[in-house]
């Protein structure tokens, strides 16, 4: 991990959540105050309907809170959707954007990712913007060129005067229980920094790169102490305090 860069640990916990799961908030609320104070920051990503619960109940014990998801308009005739605004107006700081689910379930294109992270900034939240190459793609060799496209498309060009997160996901790791070796982790996230350098200059030396997909009590230590994994989107193992806190404590 780049000494410089201090890390960031976030739970996605996609369609899973219900008011009840705020016990585990409370878990790891008192994990975190009762244990060593953790260096990375906190961030978790709950289901909307209990953001703003997320947010009160976390804010005393340092656990942010974000949205998974956001739409580009900051108002309007968009029926089911959630302006960046809104989340921010429930607590929000920070919000996934582009998850390979959403790539995949609802067609996401790059621009429109662009154009969500934009809404976001606008809003005053920090865009996780996740990129990551699916399996037939890193079998043919493209993981690499698959995830510069997606940066290239999905990244604003104000992502150099704004704080964006980065988060390299491969999409064959997300929920499988596997993982790309550690040689390959670090081959993607060097990727990913020099094309954030080339693109953004300074800005891009400090910007983190979160590493998800499978990221388990088990594998974080390893993974977090590879060079450029400036901290990990954390989806399955977020859902229990104790294994969330694991992670945390992992950097
Ligand atoms: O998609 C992810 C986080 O956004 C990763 O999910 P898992 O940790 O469950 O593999």
């Amino acid at each position: 991990m780049t000494t410089t860069i201090s890390p960031l640990i976030a739970g996605n916990w996609k369609m899973n959540g219900l008011r009840a799961s705020l016990e585990e908030i409370s878990a790891l609320a008192s994990l975190l105050t009762t244990g060593e104070a953790p260096r990375a920051l906190v961030v978790v990503c709950p289901p909307a309907t209990i953001l703003h619960a997320v947010a009160s109940s976390g804010a005393t014990s340092g656990i942010l809170a974000g949205g998974q998801d956001c739409h580009p308009a900051a108002s309007g005739a968009h029926t089911g959707d959630i302006s960046a605004g809104m989340l921010a107006d429930a607590g929000a700081q920070f919000v996934i954007v582009g998850h390979s689910e959403r790539r995949t379930q609802h067609g996401e294109t790059d621009e429109l990712v662009r154009a969500k992270a934009e809404a976001a900034m606008g809003a005053g939240l920090k865009p996780i913007i996740c990129v990551g190459e699916t399996e037939s793609e890193r079998d043919s060799g493209e993981a690499e060129s698959v995830v510069a496209r997606q940066l290239a498309g999905s990244i604003p060009d104000a992502g150099g005067q704004h704080e964006v997160i980065v988060a390299y996901e491969p999409v064959w790791a997300i929920g499988t229980g596997r993982t790309p070796t550690n040689e390959e982790i670090a081959r993607m996230h060097a990727s990913i920094r020099q094309h954030l350098v080339e693109r953004f200059g300074e800005p891009g030396q400090t910007t983190r790169i979160l590493y998800g997909g499978s990221m388990k009590p088990m594998n974080a230590r390893e993974i977090l102490s590879l060079e450029n994994v400036n901290g990990g989107l954390v989806g399955g193992a977020s859902l229990l305090a104790k294994d969330f806190y694991t992670i945390i404590s992992a950097v």
